[in-house]
């Protein structure tokens, strides 16, 4: 089991900039595949008799690659399909209609289009997405008439997402000598200060006249994700996702994940890594464009981030990062990411 820190301590900065420069400096190089790391599969059946083992597979999984997947997680696919088909209704909407909604900026809530645009890569993820973040949804829901149970499926989704993201934190909070409820407090739904987010996300189907390319380039600029713990559900055969861990970083070795709609896809994002000391690390990833041999398609998949409410302080034990607010953490790196 891995105990090391996988940085040494960095000069201690008051901002986000150590992971902007991180995400900088991958860039969008191409790299070369492999398949030698195992993205392991924890299976969280009969979760709290056998919390022992599974808090030591997590750790395991988490540790290794910063990128696992979940099986027995307790969502029912008849809920998982029901998102999906909430996100393609909301999707085949008029963009007349959807731009009502538009993103609130630094809010992570509403619909934009080809705005997100990475330190990475410089350009824009080729995707459409549309956020729910509790306390800012006034005004943002489709109306009822047009896309009926729309909102109540998405609030449904979202805290059975919370729920999961929390059962799996509370493992990683015991191993790290904190209470079982830690990260959950400082997660508060009912909080007018919570910041996780449900992310409904469609990458455009590859243009007639691109799909003889052999390289399409990126539909998601390699990033680490922002949060303490990401859930990312994808449907069967919509593959894409490529995985390199940041202590190989500079191999530009990527690993793909394929796509399987029964098991949740999770990550390490960059707040846990932070309050972790860096025990746990957050890792690169991005989306890759079809090339002609592959699916071309339109690509749908669901990403939930667990991001702690406004006012919670990341402070790493060891003091290795200055303290920040998840305020202000958020912030400075929504800023790096969307135009406009
Ligand atoms: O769509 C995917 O498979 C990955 C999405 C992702 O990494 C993100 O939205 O942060
Ligand atoms: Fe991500």
């Amino acid at each position: 089991m891995t105990t090391e820190p996988y940085s040494k301590p960095a000069e201690r900065e008051a901002g986000a900039g150590q992971e902007l420069d991180r995400e900088r400096r991958m860039g969008s190089q191409t790299g070369t595949a492999t398949v030698a790391r195992d993205i392991r599969v924890v299976d969280l059946t009969d979760f709290e008799a056998r919390r022992a083992d599974i808090t030591a597979e997590l750790w395991q999984a988490a540790t290794e690659t910063g990128f696992f997947q979940l099986s027995g997680h307790g969502l029912e696919p008849a809920g998982i399909d029901a998102a999906f088909a909430a996100a393609g209704a909301y999707f085949d909407l008029p963009a007349g209609i959807k731009s009502r909604h538009a993103l609130r900026k630094g809010l992570n809530a509403g619909w934009e289009y080809r705005s997100q645009v990475r330190p990475s890569t410089g350009t824009p993820d080729e995707k459409e997405s549309y956020q729910l973040t509790r306390p800012h949804m006034e005004g943002l829901w489709p109306d009822e008439s047009e896309l009926p149970g729309f909102r109540e499926t998405l609030l449904d989704f979202e805290r059975r997402c919370h729920t999961l993201a929390h059962q799996v934190l509370s493992c990683f909070a015991e191993r790290l000598g904190f209470a079982r409820d830690f990260f959950a407090r400082q997660h508060d739904p009912a909080s007018p200060l919570h910041q996780s987010t449900l992310r409904l996300l469609h990458y455009y189907a590859v243009p007639e006249q691109a799909r003889g390319q052999a390289d399409g380039g990126w539909r998601a600029g390699a990033h680490t994700d922002f949060d303490c713990l990401t859930l990312l559900f994808q449907r069967d055969g919509q593959d894409g996702l490529q995985v390199c861990p940041g202590k190989e970083a500079d191999s530009r070795a990527w690993t793909p994940v394929p796509a399987r709609g029964d098991l949740i896809t999770c990550n390490i994002g960059d707040m846990l890594m932070r309050w972790s000391g860096d025990l746990l690390p957050s890792n690169f990833h991005r989306v890759a464009t079809p090339g002609p041999q592959d699916d071309q398609g339109p690509r749908y998949s669901i990403a939930y981030f667990a991001q702690a409410d406004r006012d919670a302080v990341i402070a790493a034990p060891d003091g290795r990062h200055a303290p920040i607010t998840a305020e202000e953490y958020l912030r400075q790196r929504i800023a790096a990411n969307f135009a406009g």
